[in-house]
């Protein structure tokens, strides 16, 4: 069995930190699972552009607020604690912080390295070229 605490991600070449957001990637690809399961927190007012061609994810809110905006079609979804959004469709999307910070856990199939940021499409290599 595995057993973790983010606190111990923290600091760790496991935390990826962006100007937008920061990620503590808890499980990833070595851990076997299958997936990698992620705490991410947005920072407030920013606006990140991301596309996951190569993932799906799956978002569940735990605190904060912010905003979702599929590109497809427009439509713009409130996030608050307690929503959970899943990019089924490899769903282009902006992805907005609001006033206060963005708490989410997110996982990813197939799992991240965990070294993975955006590139300028908004897209994470797919594992094999990560590894
Ligand atoms: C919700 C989202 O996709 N935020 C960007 C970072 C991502 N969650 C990650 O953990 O790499």
């Amino acid at each position: 069995m595995i057993v973790k605490n983010v606190k111990d991600v923290i600091g760790t070449e496991y935390e990826m930190r962006t100007d937008n957001w920061v990620s503590r990637r808890v499980l990833l690809k070595k851990d076997g699972m299958g997936f990698s399961f992620h705490e991410t927190v947005i920072r407030p007012g920013t606006q990140t552009h991301i596309h996951y061609k190569n993932h799906l994810e799956a978002v569940w809110v735990v605190e904060g607020d912010g905003e979702i905006e599929t590109i497809a079609d427009g439509k713009k979804y409130k996030l608050e604690p307690g929503v959970v959004y899943a990019l089924d469709e490899h769903d282009e999307h902006w992805l907005r912080g609001g006033k206060e910070p963005l708490r989410v856990i997110c996982v990813f199939n197939p799992p991240l390295t965990g070294d993975e940021v955006h590139d300028e499409k908004g897209v994470y290599p797919a594992a094999a070229d990560a590894a």
